[in-house]
Formats: C-alpha cells, sequence, structure tokens
C-alpha cells in the first residue's frame, strides 16, 4: 500500500498554521475567552505549532502518529482506558519525533473532548445516522474531522491520511466510503458545522442544542448552566475576563442580558462557560510558603521554559515547556503542582477570620495532599499544627509524601479513618477544619479528556450522603467560634449549596460565612459573586478547576 502524502510529516502543515481555502476556514477553533496573560503555546492556532517539520523516520503503524491515535482512542472507548494514561504510555518508546508525539496527543485528547460535535458532523456529512456507521469507521473520521475543523491540517491531508489510515485499520473496503464523507467535511469550516448540525435540533431543546455545539451531554449543559445561574455573578463578569482575548461567546451582544430559552441560557456566559471546558488547562505550580518562593523556582526552570505568574493566588506559578517534576523544589515536595482554585480554597480557610485560639487545623479528607501541604505551610507560620485525615492508605501516604518538606511538629498526625468519624471522636477539638470532600468531580472536566462520557446524573446525587456526613462532623470537630471551609471540585448543586443547607438546617449552631469577602482579601482582583456568601470558581472567568468554597463558623 502506498502512503498518501502527508503534507504534514514532511511539515506542510504548519507553517502558516491555516488552509488556503478560500476562506472557508472561519478562524472559530475552540479557543475560550481568556485573560490576556500571553499565555503560550495557547489558543487560536496554538494546536498548529505541532505541525511535524522534524526528520521522519519510515512510517509505519508503530510511528505514524495517526495510527497511534487511532489505536489509543479505540482503547480508551472499547476499554474505559484512561487516556491520560494511556498516551504517554503508548508513545514512550516509539521511534517518533517530539513533535509528532505531540500531534498524536492533540489527536487523542481533542478528538476526546469534542467527540459529540465530531460525530454529529460526520454524520451529517454522511448523510447517515452516526448508530448506522460502524464504529472503527467513525473513529477514523472523528479523526479526520478534528484534524480538518480543529488543527487546519491542508484538505487534502486530512482526506488521504484518513483513507489511508482506514484502509490500514478498517479495511481496504472503507477507503471509499471514508473519502467521500471527509471530501464533504473539509469543504466547510468549524462555525458552518456547528451552525448546521445545531439548526437542526429544536430550538425548545436547548441543552442540547449547547451540548452538541460544545460537546458535552446534555445533563451536564444543565448542571452547569444551573449552577452558573445560582452562582451569583454578574453575567458581565464573564464578559470582562473575556475582553482584550476572543472577545464574547459567540452570541451574546455585549452587554445583552443573556436570552433565557426554556431550560438553558443560550448564547450567554454558558457558552463560554462549556467552550472553555475544552480547553486543557495550564501546568500551574505552588510555591509553599517558607520553603520556596516563586522567584526561586524561576530562577531554576530551565532556558525553554516559559512562565507567568498565577493569577489570583499570592503563590501560584503557571509554566509552560517544563515537566514539573523535574524541578528539584517539586521532587523536594517544597513546591507541587496545584490548580489555582485549590490554592484559593485552602487559602480561603486559613484567610477566615477567628476569634480565640488559632493553633489547630483538621484536612478531613487530604489525599493526595495537596490542600494539606498549603494549609500545612502556613499553618507553620502561625505556630499552628495541622492534622491530615485521609482513609485510603497509598493516599494518605502521598499526604505524608507531600507535607514531607515542612518542619518536625507542624503535621501533627496523618489518620487513616472514616472522616464522619472524627466529630466524635474529637468534638470541639479544632479551630479550623477543611472538608474537601469527594465529588463528581465536574468542575475537572478539562483534566479528562473522556471523563464526561463516563459520568452520568446520578454521579450528583451519588455521594451526597457521605459528603453531609462529612460536613456535619466537621461542624462538631470544630471548638464554638472555629471555622469550617466546605470545598467541592464541583459546581453541581446536589454537592454544593444543597450539602451546605441541609447542614446548616440540623445545627443551628453554625451560620455561613462570608467566602466572597474572605476571598477578596486574598486577592482583591478576583472576579467574585456580586452577593455575600458562597463561591463558586468558573473556568471562563477565573481560569481555574470549578472549585466550589463555603466557609462556615459554628457559633455555640
Ligand atoms: C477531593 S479529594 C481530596 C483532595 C485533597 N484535599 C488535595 O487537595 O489533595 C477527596 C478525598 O476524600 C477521601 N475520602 C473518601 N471518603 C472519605 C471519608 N469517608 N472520610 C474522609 N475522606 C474520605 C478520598 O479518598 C479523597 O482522597
Amino acid at each position: 500500500m502506498t502512503e498518501p502524502h502527508d503534507g504534514f510529516a514532511h511539515g506542510g502543515a504548519g507553517n502558516d498554521g491555516g488552509k488556503h481555502d478560500g476562506g472557508k476556514h472561519d478562524g472559530s477553533r475552540h479557543s475560550a475567552p481568556r485573560r490576556g496573560s500571553g499565555r503560550p503555546g495557547r489558543g487560536r492556532g496554538a494546536h498548529r505549532g505541532v505541525a511535524p517539520h522534524d526528520a521522519t523516520p519510515r512510517d509505519t503503524p508503530r510511528n505514524n502518529p495517526r495510527v497511534v491515535a487511532y489505536d489509543i482512542l479505540t482503547d480508551v472507548l472499547a476499554k474505559d482506558a484512561y487516556a491520560n494514561l494511556l498516551t504517554p504510555r503508548l508513545l514512550s518508546g516509539r521511534d517518533m519525533p517530539e513533535r509528532n508525539r505531540a500531534f498524536a496527543t492533540d489527536l487523542v485528547y481533542g478528538t476526546l473532548r469534542w467527540m459529540r460535535l465530531l460525530d454529529a458532523i460526520v454524520a451529517a456529512a454522511a448523510k447517515r445516522p452516526r448508530e448506522a456507521i460502524d464504529g472503527a469507521t467513525l473513529t477514523v473520521l472523528r479523526l479526520g474531522a478534528y484534524q480538518s475543523l480543529f488543527l487546519g491540517v491542508p484538505d487534502h491531508a486530512a482526506v488521504s491520511q484518513s483513507v489511508s489510515l482506514a484502509r490500514r485499520r478498517v479495511g481496504a473496503h472503507a477507503g471509499g466510503f471514508v473519502n467521500a464523507v471527509m471530501h464533504r467535511v473539509v469543504a466547510r469550516g468549524l462555525k458552518e458545522w456547528q451552525s448546521i448540525v445545531t439548526s437542526r435540533i429544536p430550538r425548545d431543546h436547548a441543552a442540547e442544542r449547547l451540548g452538541v455545539r460544545w460537546s458535552h451531554p446534555d445533563w451536564i449543559v444543565q448542571a452547569l448552566d444551573a449552577s452558573w445561574r445560582a452562582s451569583g455573578y454578574d453575567d458581565a463578569a464573564w464578559r470582562h475576563v473575556a475582553e482584550g482575548a476572543d472577545g464574547a461567546a459567540e452570541g451574546a451582544a455585549p452587554g445583552a442580558a443573556p436570552r433565557a430559552t426554556s431550560d438553558v441560557a443560550l448564547g450567554s456566559a454558558i457558552d463560554a462557560l462549556l467552550e472553555r471546558d475544552n480547553e486543557p488547562p495550564s501546568v500551574t505550580l505552588v510555591a509553599r510558603p517558607g520553603l520556596v518562593t516563586r522567584d526561586e523556582i524561576i530562577a531554576a526552570l530551565p532556558h525553554t521554559a516559559q512562565h507567568e505568574l498565577g493569577l489570583w493566588s499570592p503563590y501560584a506559578l503557571r509554566v509552560h515547556g517544563v515537566t514539573p517534576e523535574r524541578l528539584a523544589a517539586v521532587r523536594g515536595h517544597r513546591a507541587g503542582v496545584e490548580d489555582e482554585g485549590s490554592q484559593l480554597a485552602a487559602l480561603a480557610l486559613a484567610a477566615c477570620p477567628l476569634d480565640g485560639p488559632d493553633t489547630a487545623w483538621l484536612d478531613m479528607c487530604a489525599g493526595p495532599g495537596g490542600k494539606t501541604a498549603l494549609l500545612a505551610s502556613i499553618a507553620a507560620g502561625r505556630h499552628a499544627t495541622v492534622t491530615a485525615n485521609e482513609p485510603t492508605h497509598h493516599r494518605a501516604d502521598l499526604v505524608r509524601e507531600n507535607v514531607s518538606a515542612l518542619p518536625d511538629g507542624v503535621i501533627d498526625d496523618v489518620l487513616e479513618l472514616d472522616g464522619r468519624m472524627l466529630g466524635q471522636m474529637f468534638p470541639g477539638r479544632f479551630d479550623r477544619v477543611l472538608v474537601d470532600a469527594p465529588c463528581s468531580g465536574l468542575g475537572a472536566l478539562r483534566r479528562r479528556p473522556e471523563a464526561r462520557w463516563r459520568k452520568d446524573e446520578a454521579d450528583l446525587t451519588a455521594l451526597t450522603q457521605l459528603q453531609l456526613g462529612l460536613l456535619e462532623s466537621a461542624l462538631r470537630a470544630v471548638r464554638p467560634g472555629g471555622v469550617v471551609a466546605y470545598v467541592t471540585c464541583s459546581p453541581a448543586l446536589p454537592e454544593t449549596t444543597q450539602i451546605v443547607d441541609a447542614a446548616l438546617e440540623g445545627h443551628p449552631e453554625a451560620e455561613r460565612c462570608d467566602a466572597t469577602a474572605v476571598l477578596h482579601g486574598v486577592n482583591p482582583g478576583i472576579p467574585l459573586p456580586a452577593r455575600p456568601g458562597d463561591v463558586q470558581l468558573f473556568g471562563h472567568v477565573h481560569d481555574t478547576d470549578q472549585m466550589f468554597i463555603s466557609l462556615l463558623r459554628r457559633t455555640a
């Protein structure tokens, strides 16, 4: 079999990063509103940078990035493998230039993230339902459509390489069909396809329209939309963040109120929120206070790395082009990899005003110990100690490892208990308690490309009894006057405000504090809800994971 000319492995797709297609390419790509922080390698055109120029070894199934990506996708989709574990493992040891590895990785992650939209486009181009296309051919077409519509691979390469892949992995019979469908796919740009496939969905099925356009399941669209609506942000908050970057979300006139439809606010912040969920996060480090400074980390970065200070946390440093585990500060646990949302959650607990003694802190759900280490490094400067608790043994070991750079005595103990027992075991013992509760993880979808397709609606309520039990236990373990932070990496209301409301209902001795005021004390520039109370962080506003932070005080 003769491999059609790629135009890619020989550098043909990467130089100008676009299609010379007479305006077909609409420049819409999958970039989201972002602060003008100049994050390198991100956003519009970023992926085009992966087009390989390196000398390429002879093309074989083992080193062809499209074949490798196809094989990984097949395992992820058929065998429930995790893309972020499988991809580096399968790519290691292959005779591939670095840029081809990056291309294969991008193909896998991007195709998984955008799978619902890609399927709709492929089905429309094939003029048959997705279910009528066999799984292997569908995967080839998803990859082909992703290359064409998101990576700017030239039409001839996207088509011919998809045909070649189909012949290699599906069989010679599939070549003609893939050729015909891919020709139709590449004839239009992304925005045009988004309009075509969403226009086929009835207008009052707003969640489905958004779900297809931004490639999320309907129930997640609804959960995120409900959270955004309840979060108390002025709709201008995200527009403000978007200014100076890519502009407001499509369909939203600047300054216009969101158009409410049957079940979601179409053309509003929810577009930006969902779009942002499709962007891989940057790597953020935390410089643990008292152990290392950001300047010291910056000084030790390799010349090839780029960095910028975090947006909100005084300890956050965003880095690019460096493997964090290779940094001495990270290896020595003086720094760690920690999203700014997580840093803000720990900082909010530490910053909440308190009368009386402030020496005993508890981290009730500590594994793997990111927040414990940040809390403990702050505690060390205030002569307080931290008790960590994590019932899963290997995660408790990770906590021990994460806090190993702290001075002796700062960590009082690392317990391995069910957090729900701690209230009874240590009533009124602690001044500050963190409950970073196990949750659905709906706030970190951008980190695991396939996660959104593996979760279901039941996940939103699966852990609510445990979450409530942990928060109630924390309210017993804290002393009168002390504070509890209830935190989740999920914005879904059943796991966030509804848990806090239920706990307060059963505990008249506790009250909600104003987390917005506390966080503004941490950094007055953080965009926060216009009303006092709990804080829900959002990717499209804060460029963080979507952490929920509630602060409660025990009054009696
Ligand atoms: C969201 S994670 C915590 C992340 C951690 N705080 C950090 O920043 O690295 C939730 C943790 O709660 C733990 N967990 C699960 N059930 C628990 C229980 N009954 N009591 C206490 N912790 C529990 C899980 O094992 C998991 O490590």
